[in-house]
């Protein structure tokens, strides 16, 4: 791994004059320019995102992508192609709330990576258990099915996501100890069944903020993090990229 990538998703928050303070204020930010960092706006407001961030060292990422790879009578889908062609470089793939609401399953998830890497995006793949499958124990077994769609990327560029549901947007983050056991597993497994290289990044996401960042990014085995609430204040999301970049 080299260095930490922060990724801030902005789920479906968002407007036109306040995306432009936002983006604005991360160009003005320094921690934020030195860091590895890349935001996800809703699709609407991609294209004006990608305006406002050329030429700057800040990242275009989409929160979802169609499985449909071909253009053609799909209405409301948005393609891996469009994605690559308005500029995103990375794409999340299978977070929780994807998953949740929309009843995204593996097949479905494993086309939806095929369609990101075959457009050349940087899948940002989303794993993580819900509080009850922690409670079960059965927090490993669930990751590991979930990583099993990757089995098709080998050889591929990706990310990995570890997000436990039961932390995402609750304020109760996973301590250190719990995030580097899932992480360690992670990367193990990716290493060892699907063909990934020991660069592979895992980010760590759910309430990631400003107090706990140094702690999560002290660990080795957290390649960066997914933020999602603290990515829509440039303070909080600041601080956290000026952690991120203290690690590297
Ligand atoms: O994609 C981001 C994650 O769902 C974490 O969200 P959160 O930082 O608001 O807990």
């Amino acid at each position: 791994m080299t260095g930490k990538l922060v990724i801030g998703n902005w789920k479906m928050n968002g407007r036109l004059a306040a995306n432009l303070a936002l983006i604005d204020a991360l160009r003005a930010d320094a921690a934020v320019q030195a860091a590895q960092v890349a935001v996800a706006p809703p699709f609407a407001y991609l294209g004006q995102a990608a305006a406002l961030l050329a030429g700057s060292n800040i990242a275009l990422a989409a929160q979802d992508v169609s499985a449909f790879d071909k253009d053609g009578a799909y209405t409301g889908e948005v393609s891996a192609a469009m994605l690559a062609d308005v500029g995103c470089r990375y794409v999340l793939i299978g977070h929780s709330e994807r998953r949740q609401y929309f009843a995204e399953d593996h097949a479905l998830l494993a086309r939806k990576l095929q369609a990101a890497v075959a457009a050349g995006l940087i899948p940002v793949y989303c794993v993580g258990e819900t509080l009850a499958e922690r409670e079960a124990d059965a927090y490993k077994a669930v990751i590991a099915e979930q990583l099993a769609v990757l089995g098709a990327l080998a050889g591929r560029d990706y990310v990995v996501a570890y997000e436990p549901v039961w932390a995402i947007g609750t304020g109760k983050v996973a301590s250190v100890e719990q995030i580097d056991d899932v992480h360690q597993y992670i990367r193990a497994t990716l290493l060892q069944c699907h063909g990934a290289s020991d660069s592979i990044r895992v980010l760590y996401g759910g309430s990631v903020k400003a107090d706990n960042a140094d702690a999560i990014f002290s660990l080795q085995s957290v390649g960066g993090a997914l933020v999602g609430g603290a990515s829509l204040d440039v303070e909080s999301f600041g601080r956290i990229c000026q952690a991120a970049k203290k690690t590297v």
